[in-house]
C-alpha cells in the first residue's frame, strides 16, 4: 500500500481498462475514493459489486464533481461527447486524462472542452486483452507494461503526479508526442489488428467451402489471430476511423511486402524467403530480450508475482 496519489478519481466508461484501473487503485491504495459513470444500470451495479468503484452515477457530470483525476475510458469516438458533458463540472486544478488507443483525434475532440485551470494530459496504457466490459478487468493488467503520456503543454507537476499514479499500478511511463504515438501504434497495434481481422475473415469465407475443418484443425497461428479478432468491434472501428492516415500508410507498406513475398513464393526464391524470416525472427528475439513479450493472452495474470 502506498499513500493515495489522488483523493477522488472518476472513471468514465466502466469497461476493461477502467475496471482494471479501479481494481489496481484499490489494491495499491492509489485513491481514497473511486467514482464511476456508466450508461447502464447493470454496469453500474457490477462496478459496486466487484468493488472497483465506491460510488457510481448515471451521469458523467455527477461522477466528475470534486474529482482530482478524471479518466476518460470510453471508445475514441465517444470521447468528444463525454468531454462536452463534463467540461463545465470539472474542479479547478483537477487533471483529466484518457486511455484512448489514438492520441491526435482524442486531443482534437477533448482539449477544446477542458476549461482553463484544469490539466489535460492524454495517456495510453499499452496493455489489454480481447475481452471487454466491467467484469473483464484485473488489477495487474498494467504491471510491467508501458503507459505513454502525451505532455501536451501541461504543467510539469501535474504530469509528474500522473506518472506516479501509473507507476503505482506497475506501469513503465514514457512521454511521447501525439503524432509520433499514432504512427508507432499504427505499426505495433492497429495494423496487426486489421490483419488479424482480415485473416479470420478469409477463413470464415473458406469455412463455407470446407465446413468445420477450419475450426477442427485450427493451428496455433490461426488461433492467435482469432484471439485478436475477437476484440471489441466498437473500440476497433473507432481506432481505424480516427487513426486513418497512419494506418493507411502502414497498410500500404504491408501490402508491398506481401506482394514481394508472394512473388518470392511464385518464383521459388527460397533465399529471399529464408533471409526475410531470419530478419523477422531476430525482431521477435529482441522483443523477448527486452522483456516485452506481449504475445501471451494471459500475460498480466499468468506471469506477475503474487502482488
Ligand atoms: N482493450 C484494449 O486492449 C485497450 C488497451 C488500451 C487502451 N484501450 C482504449 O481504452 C478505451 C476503453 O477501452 P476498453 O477496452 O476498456 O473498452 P470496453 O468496451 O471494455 O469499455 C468501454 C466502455 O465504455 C462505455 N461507453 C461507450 N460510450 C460511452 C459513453 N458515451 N458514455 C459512457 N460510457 C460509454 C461502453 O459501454 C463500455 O462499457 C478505448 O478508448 C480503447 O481504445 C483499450
Ligand atoms: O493484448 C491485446 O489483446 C491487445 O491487443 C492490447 C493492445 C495491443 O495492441 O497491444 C490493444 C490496443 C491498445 O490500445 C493497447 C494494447
Amino acid at each position: 500500500m502506498t499513500a493515495p496519489i489522488y483523493e477522488r478519481v472518476a472513471l468514465i466508461g466502466l469497461g476493461l481498462i477502467a475496471s482494471s484501473m479501479g481494481h489496481a487503485m484499490k489494491k495499491w491504495g492509489l485513491a481514497t475514493t473511486v467514482t464511476g459513470h456508466a450508461k447502464t444500470e447493470l454496469t453500474r451495479t457490477s462496478a459496486l459489486e466487484l468493488g472497483f468503484c465506491d460510488e457510481v452515477f448515471a451521469s458523467a457530470a455527477e461522477a466528475v464533481r470534486d474529482a482530482d483525476l478524471v479518466v476518460l475510458a470510453v471508445p475514441v469516438g465517444a470521447m468528444e461527447g463525454v468531454a462536452t458533458e463534463i467540461g463545465p463540472h470539472l474542479k479547478p486544478g483537477a487533471t483529466v486524462t484518457d486511455v484512448g488507443s489514438v492520441k491526435q483525434a482524442v486531443i482534437e475532440a477533448v482539449a477544446p472542452n477542458i476549461p482553463e485551470g484544469v490539466h489535460f494530459i492524454p495517456g495510453h496504457p499499452l496493455a489489454g486483452t480481447e475481452h471487454s466490459g466491467p467484469r473483464s478487468g484485473f488489477a495487474t493488467l498494467f504491471r510491467n507494461r508501458f503507459c505513454l503520456l502525451i505532455p501536451n503543454g501541461a504543467a510539469p507537476e501535474a504530469i509528474a503526479r500522473l506518472r506516479d499514479y501509473w507507476e503505482g499500478m506497475g506501469a513503465n511511463v514514457e512521454e511521447m508526442d501525439a503524432a509520433h504515438h499514432d504512427i508507432v501504434l499504427a505499426v505495433t497495434s492497429h495494423t496487426p489488428h486489421l490483419i488479424a481481422y482480415t485473416m479470420v475473415g478469409v477463413a470464415d469465407h473458406l469455412r463455407r467451402v470446407t465446413e468445420s475443418e477450419i475450426i477442427k484443425y485450427s493451428a496455433a497461428g490461426f488461433r492467435d489471430f482469432t484471439r485478436i479478432a475477437a476484440s471489441d468491434p466498437t473500440m476497433w472501428r473507432d481506432v481505424f476511423l480516427t487513426n486513418k492516415e497512419a494506418t493507411l500508410d502502414i497498410l500500404g507498406r504491408f501490402t508491398e511486402e506481401l506482394f514481394a513475398l508472394q512473388r518470392a513464393i511464385r518464383m521459388g526464391d527460397g533465399d529471399e524467403l529464408f533471409d526475410y524470416f531470419t530478419r523477422t525472427r531476430a525482431i521477435r528475439r529482441s522483443i523477448i530480450e527486452a522483456g516485452q513479450d506481449t504475445a501471451a493472452p494471459d500475460f498480466g495474470r499468468a506471469k506477475v508475482d503474487g502482488a
